[in-house]
């Protein structure tokens, strides 16, 4: 449904600001009727790509195909196959969710009998039974993304597009909101691409995409992702990070990932995670506040792969600053 193949994009230098390349050669294809989202850390790109992808911006290379047709050279055949969920509200918060959707089929040219059935068809994928003729602004921000959700659904899109749709939901109405995508894509075979940074939406996806640094570090099913990394991971809290990290690693030779403030050893020496642990504290213990051993999750691999690629030189900093949803991550692991 989507093939992006080498593309960059160059945001121009202005006076003191350098020219800064927001994405690089990224190829990547995303089959039809998949699920896959998007994620990486704060300035990798996610925007920049996206904003091409629904045809907001025009890339400075390479090439963009949705559905066969040709981003650039045919934007109206492409762009009718898209609908796009944006992260900031694109519903008049003043209006009903029946008028919302009303004017949004008006400017499809839809009225009448179409209109409503299209509506009824849309509507059927939310949790806004009873709510239709409610003003969005008094409706939870869950039930206030679905509108967005329906409103797209209206012109019968083949791609959903979505920018980071479910930040600042709660974890119930994250799930619905997910659940919904999950169902549109199984009954209607909908190839849906979306960005995130919550790892756990992650997990029940097709496939996930990790950028850094406007590169694609991994396009994988998170089954294959997870099994990047083999054994235990050890987390280890400190308030001295970097001289804790210069000892783990001319002491033990351990692989030390500075994540936050947090260090993190995600391939340890000799394999036994445990006695690793018991080596630190021995060892180290007044220079250590906490140490965690457990199983690797997706938000591991991605903080794996992408400190891989930036100790490899295709970043340029050597540690990982913490992830701005960790607060919801946090939220979600209490719900
Ligand atoms: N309009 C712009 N002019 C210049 N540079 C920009 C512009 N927009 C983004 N950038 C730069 O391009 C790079 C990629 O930014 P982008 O917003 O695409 O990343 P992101 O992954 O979406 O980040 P976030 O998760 O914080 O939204 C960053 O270095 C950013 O500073």
């Amino acid at each position: 449904m989507i093939r992006i193949e080498a593309l960059t994009h160059v945001y121009p230098g202005r006076r003191r600001q350098p020219s800064r390349v927001a994405v690089s050669d990224l190829t990547l294809s995303v089959p039809d009727g998949t699920f896959t989202i998007l994620s990486g850390p704060n300035g990798s790109g996610k925007s920049t790509l996206f904003r091409i992808l629904c045809g907001l911006s025009v890339p400075s290379r390479g090439r963009v195909l949705i559905g066969g047709h040709d981003l650039l050279r045919d934007p109206a055949a492409a762009r009718a196959l898209m609908g796009v969920v944006f992260q900031n509200p694109a519903v008049d918060k003043h209006l009903s969710v029946t008028e919302n959707l009303s004017i949004h089929g008006a400017l499809y040219g839809l009225s009448g009998a179409a209109l409503r059935a299209r509506m009824d068809e849309a509507l059927a994928w939310t949790d806004l039974d009873g709510r239709l003729s409610d003003r969005v602004d008094t409706l939870s921000g869950g039930l206030a993304r679905q509108v967005e959700l329906a409103k797209c659904l209206l012109t019968r899109p083949r791609l959903l597009l979505l920018d980071e749709p479910t930040t600042g939901l709660d974890p119930a109405s994250r799930r619905a909101f997910l659940d919904a995508l999950g169902r549109l894509r199984r009954a209607l075979g909908m190839t849906v691409l979306m960005t995130s940074h919550i790892f756990s939406e992650a997990e029940t996806v097709d496939r996930v995409a990790i950028m850094a640094d406007g590169q694609l570090l991994a396009h994988d099913t998170p089954q294959a992702l997870r099994a990047r990394l083999t054994g235990d991971v050890v987390v280890i809290e400190t308030d001295r990070p970097d001289a804790l990290a210069a000892r783990l690693r001319g002491d033990l030779g351990a692989g030390v990932i500075r994540h936050g403030d947090d260090l993190r050893v995600d391939e340890v020496p000799g394999g036994d995670a445990v006695a690793f642990l018991e080596r630190v504290l021995a060892d180290y213990r007044p220079e250590v506040r906490g140490i965690t051993v457990k199983q690797p999750t997706l938000e591991d691999v991605f903080i794996h792969v992408t400190a891989e690629a930036r100790a490899a030189g295709r970043g340029g900093v050597s540690e990982i600053p913490r992830g701005p949803t960790s607060a919801e991550e946090q939220q979600e692991s209490a719900a």
